[in-house]
């Protein structure tokens, strides 16, 4: 599916648009909605803007596309970035928060949390996320599929524990079966310093990672701030 590119001017406010009306659409037709978040700098605001929605969060199950391989204490940690940006201040069954248990070993993380998702897929080939929330990297990888990587081979995991030389270190991502199997797949993305692997990205013709993300049977969006 052809990506929809949105050159937001208000960017936190667009996302938030975005997400309201993915989680209504979502509650309304299945009274839950599933949406996972990405992790890094630029999402950050987005979930701070959200802590003041006015929705029924036990409808809301989280997961999170990807997870350094640290304790939710480290300020690394993705989870931890997302429960003092919103969980904190929100109420929501702790149970509706799908952490990846990433202090453990690696691989044992990755497929606890692939085991997790399956028991929540319900009976359905794939778990499906209304919404999964991407960053991209100035490297072009996402989630934590990075150039050059293992994990950007696998095809029968939902889950992985990725090694990533320039960090000499593992990651727990998702990997493409798992995000193309979402009904809406949104890159947010600071496009400052990103304009070139952008722009190749758009042209149909890259080698990054991020340009391989293609929902099967659903919708691709990349919103941009400046
Ligand atoms: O764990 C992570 O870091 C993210 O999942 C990663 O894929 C992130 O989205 C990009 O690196 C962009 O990060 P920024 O938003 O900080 O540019």
């Amino acid at each position: 599916m052809k990506p929809e590119i949105i050159h937001s001017t208000n960017f936190v406010a667009d996302a938030v648009n975005l997400i309201r009306a993915e989680a209504a659409a979502a509650i309304a037709a299945r009274g839950v909605f599933r949406i996972a978040l990405s992790g890094g700098n630029t999402p950050r605001p987005v979930y701070e803007a959200l802590l003041k929605e006015q929705t029924d969060w036990s409808k809301w199950v989280f997961t999170f596309g990807d997870e350094r391989c640290v304790p939710p204490t480290d300020e690394q940690s993705n989870y931890r970035m997302a429960r003092l940006a919103l969980f904190d201040h929100i109420a929501i069954p702790a149970e509706n928060i799908l952490r990846i248990r990433a202090e453990a070993e690696p691989d044992v993380a990755a497929s606890e949390y692939e085991a997790t998702l399956r028991q929540h897929a319900a009976g359905e080939d794939y778990y499906r996320h209304d919404l999964l929330l991407l960053g991209m990297g100035d490297d072009g990888h996402t989630a934590s599929l990075f150039p050059g990587t293992e994990a950007l081979k696998i095809t029968d995991r939902w889950v992985v524990a990725n090694f990533v030389p320039k960090f000499d270190t593992h990651r727990i991502t998702f990997t493409y079966p798992l995000l193309d199997a979402s009904r809406h797949v949104c890159f947010l993305v600071n496009s400052k310093g990103k304009d070139a692997v952008l722009d190749e990205v758009f042209s149909g013709t890259s080698h990054y990672p991020s340009a391989a993300v293609n929902p099967t049977d659903g919708k691709l969006t990349w919103l941009l701030g400046a």
